[in-house]
């Protein structure tokens, strides 16, 4: 389960501090999807990044199962962020001299180097986005929908409790856009994970269990 309670973020200005979260709370469980729709500004991947322990609340509660991320020393934290938290961006963050396959066992190296049934797993997924044919490919050599479709699988190797995209299909066109929104789903479904998307998109948001709307700060 995932429970953010009361929380804020403000940021040092010469004035007096910006309030970019204000008391924002919310609880999903394991298998639960969020879309999170508000305007430009509003604070969306504000709070995404909190929920991924990139980036720290100023006050208030951030709990996935029994842990509070932000109780944890920096390498726990590390360590939760890449064990527990699944991240798909707008842009998808592969890593442009590694082939697709080796792209989605990057979470996996800090581990050392990926064993057999790793790389197996690593296939699965690729087989699963629809990507079999094009393990050793360059993230340069797919078209942009192929790109996220291996983003997804990166963020899906270590079957996270908590998936979160931020505008994942901001870059696609619809017909795409709405491949990867379905995919996106199906797959978390299929790994019971809790999935938050941050999003402009009606139909991505449409795409989730639930929707809730952000205005300067605050969950309405
Ligand atoms: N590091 C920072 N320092 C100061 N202000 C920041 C910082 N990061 C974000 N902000 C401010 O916080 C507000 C919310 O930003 P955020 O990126 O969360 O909005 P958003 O809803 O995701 O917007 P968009 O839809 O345009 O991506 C903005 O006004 C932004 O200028």
């Amino acid at each position: 389960m995932l429970e953010v309670d009361n929380v804020t973020k403000e940021y040092p200005t010469p004035a007096e501090p910006l309030e970019v979260l204000r008391g924002v709370s919310l609880t999903l469980d394991r298998g639960q999807s969020l879309a999170i729709v508000g305007p430009s500004g509003s604070g969306k991947s504000t709070l995404l990044a909190i929920l991924g322990a990139l980036d720290r609340p100023t006050s208030g509660k951030v709990q996935l199962g029994t842990v509070n991320p932000f109780q944890l020393d920096d390498g726990k934290l590390a360590e939760f962020r890449r064990d527990r938290v699944g991240f798909v961006f707008q842009d998808h963050h592969l890593l442009p001299q590694l082939s697709v396959l080796e792209n989605v066992l990057v979470p996996l190296l800090a581990d050392g180097k990926p064993a057999a049934d790793d790389v197996q797993r690593a296939e699965t997924l690729l087989s699963r986005v629809g990507l079999a044919d094009r393990v050793t490919h360059r993230p340069a050599e797919l078209s942009g929908g192929e790109r996220q479709r291996v983003a997804i699988a990166r963020a899906l190797i270590r079957s996270p409790a908590l998936l979160l995209a931020d505008e994942p299909t901001g870059n696609l066109d619809s017909t795409t856009a709405d491949a990867i929104s379905r995919l996106l789903v199906e797959l978390q479904r299929e790994h019971n994970s809790i999935l938050v998307v941050v999003t402009h998109s009606q139909s991505l948001a449409d795409a989730m269990q639930q929707q809730k709307r952000i205005e300067d700060g605050q969950l309405l």
